[in-house]
Formats: structure tokens, sequence, C-alpha cells
């Protein structure tokens, strides 16, 4: 019987020894690996934080005391030990526990995150909830070096710092620096933090005080590092010029030295801030030696690592994009890249390699990574901003006030647009096309597939003014993309299928091919539309004024999206034939296997055909999933 085995709580967590604290660390490790490796998930950054999650639960007295974790993505070792141990093997699956923390899931998991840089204005709110209510409880904010970097995070150390109204919240800040983010971090910060690493860790380090590091690449990094700027003179840190007590940099792998010092800490008054140092992928080789390959794998073979898969793949979205940005940044030199902390997952590795000058990585700042391309736009030059559909929600003001009201030539590549399967509802790009459609110079453009994303960005890239394209994770059809850079007519929509007078689908973006296959069965006609904005109107009042039912398909949320674009039009033009607008629900749709999901949605081929005999009065002909 293992020691985790026994665990149920925390509370039992607190009962055991130094000794067995240490046993406990490693078989965390392996469950942590075990269980990630049959249902995928975030891998890299989980293995860093089992010692500081099984020193957390075992100095504070949880949950009683607030843990907040930043994106929440490395909670898994938390979830283990505060009863969640047997549901790992239901991770991010239909039905199952969550990839990040949830108020719903356990009373443990203090606020929901997923998004990055909240848990010091969460922590803060909490740590100032208890002084008002008199209660005396701590609030604890676990933070990464990438998260540190977004503005909001300084946004809520300027706040907490100083006391309000002669309060000053007891909250601790935990900087979990293992100098990454998915890719390597970026900016200033990055150098200071390793500044830091570089004086009082090493100095430590050497004088024996802990003589951890020896032998360690890490050690040898930092003596070279000193060597390079001795006699600097640090002064405090900035963390304290923001009114935290800073404390560290310690090792975070060392239960040893992290338990004394948050008991330390646990009991001192105000602002803390604790700086440790951890490594991504800690205790399993292949993760530490790539990190970014393990940031969040599919299932793989612990003993094997990932393998690439022999079977040819199909292109995904996400390398269209990418293969489109090399290619039109080859044929016009005012092109520049910009993306906020994903160029793995926007498929900008290979444009980082050839076009170094023209590729920004802004560490996660959607909202600089926004106004930056206004500024670069403003000088002639041609942004184009590589976002997840769901992060450009951080950066709405600056799309309306900064790029969209000056009608500034930006283009926007809308990847994880829809449903995005395992990380559920918090990066589910459902919203985009109703906040961007209702803003005055912005175009909305949804491609069907490959090709037209290719033909589509094209177009957005020519058109002089700002405007999304915007495409689903994963692959399409498998449909050629070619290797032009030619456009398609700005407005137009197409017919793709000649049906009979009843219904005529108006299909915006990849769910064109389950319109497609409803329709076979219905007769139906269909048009894929590729605009939500300019929509093509000529196309929808001549469907209109031809069938008796529209049906507007899309995989955005039904409110104020494609379909509400086609209602206004023909309330606009008095065309009054009645409209069935499928998409995505007035709801949160959590975390599954995508197909599923959208089955579940209704917007499968069977679902969209359903729908539409239920519309006309007629009985289903096919089964409800
Ligand atoms: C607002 C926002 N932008 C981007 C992301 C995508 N993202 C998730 S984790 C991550 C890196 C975080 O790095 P760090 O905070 O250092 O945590 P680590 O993975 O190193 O533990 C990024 C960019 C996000 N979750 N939220
Ligand atoms: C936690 C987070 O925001 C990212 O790690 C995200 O899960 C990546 O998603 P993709 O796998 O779709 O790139
Ligand atoms: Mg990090």
């Amino acid at each position: 019987m293992t020691l985790l085995s026994t665990i149920n709580s925390p509370a039992d967590l607190r009962q055991l020894s130094r000794p067995q604290l240490h046993q406990l660390a490693g078989e965390l490790r392996q469950y942590v690996l075990d269980s990630v490796s049959k249902t995928g998930g975030h891998l890299s950054s989980n293995l860093g934080t089992v010692e500081l999650t099984i020193a957390l639960h075992a100095v504070f007295d949880t949950p009683r005391d607030r843990i907040v974790w930043d994106v929440g993505h490395q909670t898994y070792p938390h979830k283990i030990l505060t009863g969640r141990r047997d549901q790992m093997a239901t991770l991010r699956q239909l039905g199952g526990i969550s990839g990040f923390p949830r108020r719903d899931e356990s009373e443990y998991d203090t606020f929901g995150t997923a998004h990055s840089s909240t848990s010091i204005s969460a922590a803060h709110g909490f740590a100032m909830a208890a002084k008002l209510k008199g209660e005396s409880r701590r609030a604890v904010a676990v933070i990464g070096d990438g998260a540190i970097t977004a503005g909001m995070a300084f946004e809520a150390l300027n706040n907490a710092g100083v006391p309000h109204g002669g309060l000053l919240g007891d909250m601790l800040v935990i900087l979990n620096d293992n100098d990454m983010s998915i890719s390597p971090p970026v900016g200033a910060l990055n150098k200071y933090f390793t500044r830091l690493m570089s004086g009082k860790f090493y100095s430590q380090a050497r004088e024996g005080a802990k003589g951890l590091l020896k032998n360690t690449p890490l050690y040898e990094f930092a003596r070279r590092f000193e060597e390079h700027t001795k006699g600097m003179f640090v002064p405090g840190t900035i963390f304290e010029e923001f009114g935290f007590n800073y404390v560290g940099p310690i090792d975070g792998h060392d239960l040893d030295a992290l338990i004394p010092t948050l008991e330390n800490l646990r009991d001192k008054p105000g602002p803390q801030f604790l700086h440790i140092v951890t490594k991504k992928g800690q205790g399993y080789k292949l993760a530490e030696a790539d990190p970014v390959k393990y940031h969040g794998p599919t299932p793989f073979d612990p003993a094997q690592g990932i393998v690439a898969s022999s079977k040819p793949a199909k292109k995904s979205f996400t390398q269209v994009f990418g293969d489109w940005l090399c290619d039109q940044a080859e044929a016009d030199q005012k092109l520049v890249g910009i993306t906020p902390a994903m160029r793995e997952g926007s498929g900008m590795v290979e444009f980082h390699k050839r076009f170094p000058q023209r590729y920004y990585d802004v560490g996660i700042a959607e909202q600089h990574a926004v106004t930056f391309a206004a500024g670069l736009a403003c000088e002639g030059m041609k942004p184009v901003v590589a976002i997840y559909s769901t992060f450009l929600q951080r950066g709405y003001d600056q799309l309306i006030h900064d790029v969209a009201l000056q009608n500034l030539d930006v283009t926007f590549a809308l990847d994880r647009a829809g449903l995005v399967g395992a990380d559920g509802a918090t990066h589910a790009g459902n919203y985009d096309i109703a906040f961007t459609r209702c803003i005055p110079n912005m175009a909305v453009l949804t491609p069907a597939d490959e090709r037209e994303c290719r033909q589509l960005l094209s177009t957005a890239y020519q058109h002089p003014g700002p405007v999304t394209v915007r495409y689903p994770r994963g692959a399409g059809a498998g449909v050629d993309t070619g290797t032009d850079l030619s456009t398609l007519p700005w407005g137009q929509g197409e017919l793709r299928r000649e049906g009979g007078r009843d219904v005529a689908i108006l299909a915006f973006g990849t769910l064109l091919q389950a319109a497609l296959g409803a329709a076979d069965a219905l007769n139906a006609t269909v048009a894929n539309m590729r605009f939500v904005k300019p929509l093509d109107t000529a196309l929808v009042e001549r469907l209109a004024r031809s069938h008796g039912l529209l049906v507007t398909v899309e995989d955005g949320c039904v409110m104020g999206g494609a379909g509400s674009a086609v209602i206004e039009h023909l309330q606009a033009v008095g065309l009054n034939v009645p409209v069935l607008q499928l998409g995505l629900p007035d709801a949160f749709i959590e975390h599954g296997d995508p197909a599923k999901l959208m089955a579940l949605q209704g917007l499968d081929a069977a679902g969209i055909e359903r729908r539409i005999r239920q519309r006309l009065g007629e009985p289903a002909l096919r089964a409800v999933v």
C-alpha cells in the first residue's frame, strides 16, 4: 500500500512526519505521471509543483486558508491530495473532473481559473474580505514566472501592497519561477528574475547553507551568471517597492526549505512574497529535457515518451495559418507576426526561425499585443496578431479603442474558435463572432475549410482595415491548401448546393461540412457564407425570397452571432421569412471530446438534420445521440 493511497484530504497529510512527506512527494509525482500519460493533460507544470503543493497543504489550514492557483494548469497534485485521486482517470473527459480549479468541484478550489494572471487580485479580495469580516485566515496566490508578466498581476500588486482604510491584507504571493512560460520566457522581468537568482540564491548555495545546487545545471548557470555580474548592486527587489516583504529565492523542490519558510511567512502579517525556483517537468527526464513538448501532451507511454505518429496527419488549421504566415512574410517585408506567449499553439515556430526580427512574443500580455499591433499599423507596418479566440477577450477594449476606432490595418488570426475540447468552458472560443461583429470597422471572416482559411487570411491581409479570421482547433476535412496567396471576393459567399425550395442552410465556418451532410438528407440548399461581416446581403435576400425556411449554422454562440446578423438584415429590409438559428446555446459547455460535444449540441450532420425536421414538424429520421 502506498502512502498516497491513505491521503484522502490534507488533514491526513498533516499527520505525516517529514520523512513520510518526502516519500509522499515521490509517490505523488509518479501518480501524476501515470495518470496524465493515460488521460493527456498538462504534465510539465504539474511535475514542478509536487513539493510546493505538499508544503502548502502541510503548513496552511486548507480549505480555511485560501490557496489561489494562477492559471490552474498546475493543480493536479492539489486535486490528488484533496480527495480527487481516483477521479484523475476522468480528467478533462466528458463528465469527468476539470483540468483547472473549479469552485463547484471542491471546497479546496477557492477560485476558478484557466486564463492567467488573476490569482493576486483574487487573493487580495480574499484577504480584504477576511479583514472586513474580522476573520483570521490567510490568502495565498501561487503564480508562475510566465503569468506574472501580465499587466493584471502588477495591477494587483500595486493595490495589495498598500493599506486601504488602515487595513492591510494578510496575503502571501508565491512566485513559482521555473524559467519557462509554455515557451521560453521573454522580457525584462524574466531577466530580472535571473539576476535575483544569480545573487542571493547562488551565494546561499556557495556558502554551503544548503549545498543543494551542487552538481546541478542550475548551480553552474548561477555561477557563470555571477561572474558576469560581479560587483552588481541589487537594492531591494521590485516586490519590496510594491510593499511586499520579499523572501527568496529558495529551492521549490526542497521540502526541508519550503516547509519552515512557509511556516515562518504564514505567521507574518501583511503582504508577503516568496520566490521559489522549480524545474518544469521535474523528475521525468524527458519532460525536464523538453518541457515544451510535455506542456500539454495527449496520452503517451511514459517508458517511451511521446513518439511522432507514423501515419501522415491531416494539417491542422494552426499549421495552415503558420504556413500562410511564412509565405505572406516572404512576399511582404512589412508583415510583423505577434503572439501573446503562444508560439507553439499558434503555429509560429517556423515563422520565428525564419523571420526572427519580425516575430514578437510579447509574453502573456494580450492587451499589449493588440495595442502594439495598432502602433505598428500607424507606421505602415502590417501586423498579424495570432491569438486564441478566448484570449482575445482580454484585449477587447484595445480592439475597439486602439484598433477599430482608428480603422487600423491589423489582421487577427483567431485560433481555437468554437469548442476546444479538453480545456472546456474557460478556453472555448464561443463568443468572438458576437463580440467582434458589433464593432464598427471590424470585418469577421469564417473559412469553411483549409484552402479557404488560407485564402481568407490573404483576403484579410489585403483588406486595409481590422479583420478577424476565425478557425477551430485541430484538423479540417483534409482539403489541400495550395501554396498561393490568392484572395476571395470581399463580402461574398457562395452557393454550395442547390436544393428544393423548403430549406436553405446558411453555413458560417467549418460546420459547412455538417450542413452539407444534413442537406443531402433534406434536399436543402446550402450557402457557404464566408463573411459574417460584411454579410453577403444579396445572397441572404435571394435565399430568403426563394425558400420557406432559412437555417443559420455556426460554431459560436447563437446570441448575437452570425444568425443574428442574418435576422437583423432581414428585418431591416422587411423580409419576413422564418429563421432557425443553430449554434452554441446560452450556457457554458464543459470539457470533453469535441466531436461528442458538438453532437450533444446538435451541431453534427445528424443533429442539424434532426433540428430542421423538428422545425418543419416532420418526425426525426435519425436517432438522437
Ligand atoms: C490570459 C492567458 N493567456 C495565455 C494563456 C495560455 N497559457 C497557459 S499556461 C501559460 C504559461 C504560464 O507560464 P507560468 O505562469 O510560468 O506557468 P508554468 O507553466 O511555467 O508553470 C500560458 C501562456 C492563458 N492561460 N491565459
Ligand atoms: C492552460 C492553457 O491555457 C494552455 O496550456 C492551453 O491549455 C493550451 O491549449 P492548446 O492545447 O489548445 O494549445
Ligand atoms: Mg513558468
